[in-house]
């Protein structure tokens, strides 16, 4: 368990004494069971006593079914004193159910056991357990109860509570009807027994696929071998013609996992890889203050990775290396309006926030803040933060292009943040160079508690910089876009074979993006630390920028040209 979680977690057990358990079918019985065992004191409790019971209890806990939730809960609301906490087991329905609690005064929750529960007496132990609160309180009073009956607690945002149920019933349900189909067909086609003999098969698969997500996948399909597939259909048609639609609905799906698996994108954070816990998803930085309260009070170190989302492996070296490095990792996601000039595409940027969260989970971000830009500029907002001079003028900040206006809307965004989320370090990546230099002169300037790390810049294969921009980059334009970082590296394979006028190894790059249809905003040679115009290699560090719009997307990238080690040539460092 992460040191956050673990602190929240013992907040959260000390609520937990005495617990209604109301209903006694199966999942009453397996929690009741769990419970004592885990030295709880519980009481269980049923309809038309319930509230006798609950009153008895901190927490309680209606395990009835779905369609009966929302008037065992107003019968249960009763209760005098009413518990604290009142949490239904259902894996469809969400918070609103419970609101008959929630009015007279109680925290709710939902915790789901992701498990088949065929006996009172199931063993709920190691299960993972869905969970949701009305508060961050009741949400790790759901997860310390999750823990404390041996589960896995995992959190499942209230606004995709249908889409969690759905990808339940076709992890589990859907599974049986797939081989109650394969054993019909099988059936047809004359072999005895068909369970029996399909059942190795689909117990072997299904481990495999717990072991390694989509690499699993195996067969016809996956091959590429067409032939046998429409044999198959055939066959099916033939024999069982019921099935058809569901094998050509299946065999779609498969071709497009398969090609996946064979060119993961970048945004295929979800196949493979180990188990990993969800972020907790917060969108309010009074609750986000809630929540980090008790890393700060322990002296957690806390870093802060700024997003704008639509995450790639950029994203995710930050985020690895705030991992590493810290103890509690926050990540933000916030399309940040004020940055964007009024041409610019704020409307238009990408956003998969579901992606993000898979790629925060697969990186182990604790905490992710994503709040909404009413939030973040409510009515009245009128304050904002800017580094002056030059560093915010000149290359992206020039009035030709994004101007400082685009600088002073990062700026008061990253100060914000920075005070809502008080980190001791923040992660920005080397490819907003600009950026990053502004930032670092702000948190100097300012006196921000923080230290600033930049994390080099992270390539497609050939050479591109990732960057969310690139998915609106034409296959055409795509292959014209390595144009930029090949000019960067001309520019410092040149200074490394000792030309020292940037000048003229700058011509070198021009040529490059001229050769490949592009024009770019800029191409410079500049002083890495404070972005004075460089006339020379040598010297100091230099920053060689470059800014170009290919078809919709604007691009950037960079390189620094190091000066001289003493002894040696003009040495650089190419970005590749
Ligand atoms: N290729 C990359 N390598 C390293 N860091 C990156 C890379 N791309 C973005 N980052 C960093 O990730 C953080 C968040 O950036 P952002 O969400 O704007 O992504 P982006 O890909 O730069 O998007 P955009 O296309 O808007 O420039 C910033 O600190 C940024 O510098
Ligand atoms: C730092 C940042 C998150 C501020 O909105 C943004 O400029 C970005 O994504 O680089
Ligand atoms: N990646 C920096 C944020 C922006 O382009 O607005």
């Amino acid at each position: 368990m992460r040191e956050l979680e673990r602190n929240r977690d013992a907040e959260a057990s000390s609520a937990l004494h005495r617990l209604a358990v109301i209903g006694d079918g199966r999942t009453g019985g397996s929690v009741t069971h769990a419970a004592r065992a885990a030295g709880l004191d519980v009481h269980v409790g049923r309809r038309g006593t319930s509230a006798a019971t609950a009153s008895l209890a901190e927490v309680a806990l209606l395990c009835v079914p779905d369609r009966s939730i929302a008037s065992a809960c107003a019968e249960l609301a009763e209760a005098d004193p009413l518990p604290a906490y009142v949490g239904h087991v259902s894996g469809a329905a969400g918070l609103d159910v419970l609101a008959a609690a929630r009015r007279r005064g109680a925290e709710t929750f939902t915790l789901h056991p992701l498990q088949t529960i065929p006996t009172p007496d199931t063993d709920l132990a190691g299960a993972p357990a869905a969970v949701s609160g009305s508060s961050p309180a009741a949400r790790d009073v759901a997860a310390a109860l999750a823990r404390r009956l041996g589960m896995v607690p995992f959190d499942v945002p209230e606004e995709h509570r249908a889409a969690y149920h759905a990808a339940a019933v076709l992890a589990s349900n859907f599974l049986v009807t797939l081989e109650e189909s394969a054993t019909e067909l099988l059936t047809r086609a004359g072999v005895a027994d068909a369970r029996a003999v399909l059942a190795p098969l689909v117990l072997r698969s299904a481990a495999n696929w717990a072991e390694a997500g989509s690499a699993a996948l195996t067969g016809p399909i996956a091959r590429g071998d067409e032939d046998t597939v429409r044999a198959h259909l055939a066959a099916v048609r033939a024999l069982a013609p019921k099935l058809e639609p569901t094998y050509t609905a299946l065999a779609e799906r498969t071709r497009a996992i398969a090609e996946r698996g064979a060119a993961p994108s970048s945004q295929d954070w979800t196949t493979g890889g180990t188990p990993v816990n969800a972020p907790q998803v917060i969108r309010t930085r009074e609750e986000l203050r809630r929540a980090l309260e008790p890393a700060r009070r322990s002296g957690r170190r806390i870093g802060l990775v700024p997003t704008m989302g639509f995450l790639h492996e950029g994203h995710a070296s930050l985020l690895r290396a705030a991992r590493a490095g810290c103890d509690v990792v926050v990540m933000s996601l916030f399309v940040n309006p004020t940055q964007f000039g009024p041409n610019e595409d704020l409307a238009a940027y990408p956003r998969d926030e579901a992606a993000d969260l898979a790629m925060a989970a697969a990186t182990g971000v604790d905490v992710v803040y994503a709040p909404d830009a009413a939030h973040v500029y409510p009515a009245g907002y009128a304050t904002s933060v800017e580094v002056g001079g030059e560093l915010t003028q000149v290359l992206c900040g020039d009035p030709r292009r994004r101007g400082s206006a685009h600088f002073r809307g990062v700026t008061t965004v990253v100060a914000k943040l920075l005070n809502a989320v008080g980190p001791d370090v923040a992660f920005f990546g080397q490819k907003d160079a600009q950026q990053a230099i502004v930032i670092r002169r702000m948190v100097r300037d300012l006196d921000f508690p923080v230290e600033v790390v930049v994390g080099p810049t992270v390539r497609e294969p050939d050479g591109l910089a990732m960057s969310s921009r690139n998915v609106y980059l034409e296959p055409d334009e795509r292959v014209r876009a390595r144009a930029l970082n090949q000019a960067l590296s001309a520019v410092a394979d040149a200074a490394r074979a000792g030309e020292t006028d940037t000048s003229r190894a700058l011509a070198l790059g021009h040529k490059i993006l001229t050769d490949a249809g592009i024009d770019p905003e800029y191409l410079e040679a500049r002083d890495a630390d404070d972005l004075t115009l460089a006339a020379r290699f040598g010297d100091r560090p230099v920053l060689v920028a470059v800014a170009a719009r290919v078809g919709r997307a604007r691009l950037i990238d960079n390189v620094v040209v190091e000066s001289p080690q003493p002894g040696a040539g003009a040495a650089a460092e190419v970005a590749r």
